[in-house]
């Protein structure tokens, strides 16, 4: 019998639904009001191996969809000489490295909203899902917005703000800090 630890309890606010025809493409909505604070969706991820991301997903529609994820990488560090000639041993400590991951369900539906938003997600990195919650109180067919940051990769449809540095929008996901 599964414990405790074996699982992961998931939980979808009941309302929610996909509209099709936003000024941002597919968004997501809910057809009744919202509490701040409500868990509207808990997703399990996809976390991509980094050699993955650059030999494919970058070239794939994928990537407009995916999220920065913090990871561990076990390989073993260099030897180096210290400064009395004696050789430091290799450290084979786990290196912290960062990786992108698929949120699969409705975190892969959420718009950008710079000015709007009214929804916080956190990463949960020993469970591998990311948690979607209401920032406020939500009106009934609100759109419901994360924000991606301040430099987007793609024309804003709030702003016509265009991404003019190299930083990924990807990258920028990775910075937003979450309320609690
Ligand atoms: C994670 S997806 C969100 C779901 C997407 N709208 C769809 O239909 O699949 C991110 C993409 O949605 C679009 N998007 C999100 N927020 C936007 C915004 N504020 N203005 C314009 N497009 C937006 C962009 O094309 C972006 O690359």
């Amino acid at each position: 019998m599964a414990t405790i630890t074996d699982e992961v309890k998931l939980e979808r606010f009941p309302h929610l639904y996909v509209k099709l025809d936003t000024p941002k493409g597919r968004g997501v909505f809910s057809t009744a009001p919202i509490c701040k604070g409500t868990i509207l969706d808990i997703c399990p991820v996809l976390v991509l191996p980094p050699d993955e991301i650059t030999r494919h997903i970058e070239h794939t529609t994928l990537n407009h969809y995916t999220y920065n994820w913090p990871s561990h990488s076990s390989a073993k560090h260099e030897d180096s000489k210290q400064p009395n000639g004696q050789l430091e041993q290799s450290s084979r400590e786990p290196r912290r490295t960062t990786t992108q991951a698929i949120v699969l369900g409705l975190g892969s539906m959420f718009n950008h909203s710079r000015l709007h938003q009214n929804v916080a997600w956190q990463r949960d990195l020993e469970r591998q899902v990311v948690v979607y919650r209401a920032l406020r109180d939500i009106a009934a067919d609100e759109e419901l917005c994360i924000s991606y940051g301040d430099r987007l990769t793609f024309k804003d449809a709030e702003q016509d703000g265009v991404c003019t540095d190299q930083e990924s929008e990807i990258e920028v996901l990775s910075r937003i800090e979450l309320e609690p």
